[in-house]
């Protein structure tokens, strides 16, 4: 059976304490009334957010994460944040390996598997974040190169429980250029066929796609087979945007 799906807002650096506890408030307000959506439903604001929405959350039934985790569980690393901190601020989850850490921070994938087995071993659900470039993409090669940043970038001791693996194409992050289904289903599929070869459990592990989800595209990348949810950035910081996403879960 497939996993029950997962909508996850990925905030990035927005939202300052005021809007982002409206956000919470508005979308916990959608979530007690009915119909319920057919999905869980995660929120990833700043580092700076986490204490103050944590209670929120908690009470309106949206689980907090995190938007990434150091590798090491304390320590002289000014400006990181370790991931007993966000355990202790009342995160269930953290993103690692987004493409804009991959890019922008230099992160590798051997850092992005140390950072996801620093999640685990806190006890959160790592959400690791694999997607080719477009030049990646052009070369006809992208679930092969796609499927290898995955294989290296997997925690070890990690389960369908523990862990949630986020496709993100590089070219469709904050473009509004989405692949067609058929790529997300082919990549997907792909995804889902190596995770198998390590997880004894991996059908049951959520594969979320990520890259220019609105509520115009959602019902239709959903709906392809081994798609368990999505990772919203953009479409996110709006409750109306956001709330529509999750409504598409059915
Ligand atoms: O983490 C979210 C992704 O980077 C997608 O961002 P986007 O929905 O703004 O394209």
């Amino acid at each position: 059976m497939a996993p029950r799906k997962l909508i996850a807002g990925n905030w990035k650096m927005n939202l300052l304490k005021a809007e982002g506890e409206a956000l919470v408030r508005a979308l916990g307000g959608s979530l007690s009334g009915t119909p319920k959506p057919a999905c869980d439903v995660l929120v990833c604001p700043p580092f700076t957010l986490l204490g103050a929405l944590a209670p929120l959350c908690r009470e309106t039934g949206l689980a907090l994460g995190a938007q990434d985790c150091h590798a090491k569980s304390s320590g002289a690393f000014t400006g990181d944040v370790a991931a007993p901190m966000l355990a202790d601020a009342g995160c269930s989850h953290v993103i690692v390996g987004h493409s804009e850490r991959r890019s922008l921070h230099g992160e590798d994938n051997a850092t992005v598997k140390a950072k996801a087995e620093a999640a685990l071993a806190a006890g959160l659900v790592a959400i690791v974040c694999v997607g080719e470039t477009e030049a990646e993409r052009d070369s006809g090669k992208a679930e092969e190169i796609v499927v290898a940043q995955l294989l290296a970038s997997l925690p070890q001791g990690a389960s369908a429980k523990t862990l949630v693996v986020a496709y993100e194409p590089v070219w469709a992050i904050g473009t509004g250029r989405t692949p067609t289904v058929e790529q997300v289903a082919d990549m997907h599929a792909a995804l889902r066929k190596a995770l198998g070869g390590v997880l004894s459990d991996a059908a049951g592990l959520r594969l979320l796609y990520g890259g220019s989800v609105k509520p115009g595209n959602a019902a239709e990348l959903l709906a392809v087979a081994n798609v368990d949810g999505a990772l919203v950035g953009g479409a996110s910081l709006s409750h109306g945007d956001f709330w529509a996403i999750c409504q598409s879960c059915g």
